[in-house]
C-alpha cells in the first residue's frame, strides 16, 4: 500500500526552447527540471501549476493557458510512496524568467537538452512532449539513479484518461 502525493510540474515553451531551471535546494536537487511541486490542501491542481511556476521562475500565466499534457507516476524501491505528477505546457505566459530561492531558470534549445543533469526517467518521456503527444509514463526507481522498469502509453486525451481511471 502506497501513499500518494500529488505534484504539478510545468514546462514554457518559445519556438524551439523550453525554460527549465536548475534546482538548488531540496527533491532533485542540481538537476534541471521544469517547474513545480506539491499540491497543497486548499487549492486545486491548476493553482499549485500557476503559483509553483511564480514561486519557483517569477513567470505568470492564467489558469486556462495551462495544458495538461501528461500524467506521470514515480514509485520508489523499498518506498512506500508514489508520486503523482501532473504535467502542464503552455506557449503562452508572461515575464523574464529571474532566479529564485529555489530555481535557476534557463531557456534551452529543445535539440540540446541537458539530460545527463536531468531524472533518468526525462530522457525517455520529453520526446513525446516535444512531440506534442499526450501521454501517461509510470516508473520504477532504485534509488534515484536506476529505472528498474517502466511504461509510457500514449492518450487521446488526459480528461478521458482521468475520467476513466480506476
Ligand atoms: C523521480 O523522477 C522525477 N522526474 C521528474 N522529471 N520530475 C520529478 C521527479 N520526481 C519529482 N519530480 C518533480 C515533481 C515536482 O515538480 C518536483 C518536486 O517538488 P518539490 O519536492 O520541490 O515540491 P515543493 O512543494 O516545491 O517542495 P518544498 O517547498 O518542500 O521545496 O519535482
Amino acid at each position: 500500500m502506497s501513499l500518494t502525493k500529488l505534484f504539478t510540474l510545468v514546462f514554457l515553451r518559445k519556438e524551439d526552447e523550453i525554460l527549465l531551471g536548475f534546482k538548488k535546494r531540496g527533491f532533485g536537487m542540481n538537476k534541471w527540471n521544469g517547474f513545480g511541486g506539491k499540491v497543497e490542501p486548499n487549492e486545486t491542481i491548476v493553482e499549485a501549476a500557476v503559483r509553483e511556476l511564480s514561486e519557483e521562475s517569477t513567470m505568470s500565466v492564467k489558469p486556462s493557458d495551462l495544458i495538461n499534457i501528461a500524467h506521470l507516476e514515480f514509485t520508489f524501491h523499498d518506498e512506500p510512496v508514489l508520486m503523482d505528477v501532473r504535467v502542464f505546457a503552455t506557449n503562452t505566459f508572461e515575464g523574464t524568467p529571474k532566479e529564485t530561492e529555489e530555481m535557476t531558470p534557463k531557456w534551452f534549445n529543445i535539440k540540446e537538452l541537458p539530460f545527463s543533469n536531468m531524472w533518468p526517467d526525462d530522457e525517455l518521456w520529453f520526446p513525446y512532449m516535444l512531440e506534442g503527444k499526450k501521454f501517461v509514463g509510470k516508473f520504477h526507481y532504485k534509488g534515484f539513479d536506476t529505472i528498474l522498469h517502466h511504461t509510457i502509453e500514449e492518450q487521446e486525451s488526459m480528461e478521458a484518461f482521468y475520467a476513466n481511471r480506476k
